[in-house]
């Protein structure tokens, strides 16, 4: 494959809600290739939203997303799910099937996309399974697993064609620290590994300061990204009171609810 400079997202002069309403606007911003990017914020400042229209299942008000160099926005039905095809999504609790067994599951994206063999798709679900420390469980159902092996199974799943561009909306939501450690663990292993690129949607801030290479912080007042860099440089240097506040353990506070705890897979 031809090897492509520049960054891995572009997002420009982007404004998205829903309807009427406004939730950012004018939102400019890049993540380059090989790093861990985190978007944080308060609550209900639209650090979901921002993910769901990065990976291209809502149209913007206004502006523009490029992945890989390519506008999703832009892009007609067919190229838009080509594009959407380059990365691996897992979500709050995994987000499986439960109706299919582990290995079933990894092996959906490879069944709908490729034209692997069975015998192929077998090796790689379990190849898959092995990275996120889940070898011997493909058997398992999703109801049989805790929180983490859960996350951890939709991660196997989101890592099905080797994308390079991966995104993670809550990993640590729900989970003990532990637990939670250990799948920061696994996210540095892919960046460092595989050269993977990935977003994080999170309010953790331990895990932020672990495996964060830069985040941009949202704000619900103005709209807008008020942090864009490092986080340690930010928490000691940021002229935004709000952004220091938000980056110790006061911000955390009074300004993000603790998530509750997530024991059952969907
Ligand atoms: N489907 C929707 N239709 C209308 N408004 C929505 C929808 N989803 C979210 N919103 C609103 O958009 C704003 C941003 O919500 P969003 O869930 O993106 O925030 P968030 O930062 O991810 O919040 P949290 O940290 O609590 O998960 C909120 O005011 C929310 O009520």
């Amino acid at each position: 494959m031809e090897k492509r400079t520049g960054p891995e997202i572009e997002v420009r002069s982007l404004t998205i809600g829903y309807g009427n309403k406004v939730v950012l606007k004018d939102l400019n911003f890049q993540v380059e290739s090989g790093e861990i990017f985190c978007i944080l914020g308060g609550s209900g400042c639209g650090k979901s939203t921002l993910l769901k229209h990065i990976i291209g299942l809502y149209a913007p008000q206004k502006g523009d997303i490029l992945i890989q160099g390519d506008s999703i926005v832009q892009a007609d039905e067919r190229h838009r799910r080509e594009i959407m095809r380059r990365f691996g999504v897992t979500y709050q609790g995994g987000a499986l099937f439960s109706s299919m067994s582990l290995a079933e599951n990894v092996a959906l994206p490879l069944e709908e996309y490729t034209q692997l063999s069975a015998k192929e798709i077998a090796r790689t679900v379990e190849e898959k399974l092995r990275l996120v420390d889940l070898a011997g469980f493909g058997n398992y159902m999703p109801a049989e697993l805790s929180g983490g092996m859960a996350k951890r199974a939709g991660l196997a799943r989101a890592l099905a064609l080797n994308p390079k561009l991966l995104f993670f909306d809550e990993p640590s939501a729900g989970l003990d620290p532990i637990t939670s450690a250990e799948l920061d663990r696994l996210l540095l292993r892919l960046r460092d590994q595989f050269g993977s690129t990935i977003v994080v949607v999170t309010h953790e801030l331990d895990s932020v300061f672990t495996i964060a290479d830069r985040v941009i912080m949202l704000d619900k007042e103005t709209k807008s990204i008020v942090a864009d860099g490092p986080p340690v440089l930010l928490r000691d240097t940021s002229p935004n009171e709000k952004v220091r506040a938000f980056l110790t353990r006061d911000g955390l506070k009074s300004d993000v609810p603790r998530e509750p705890q997530i024991t059952e897979v969907s």
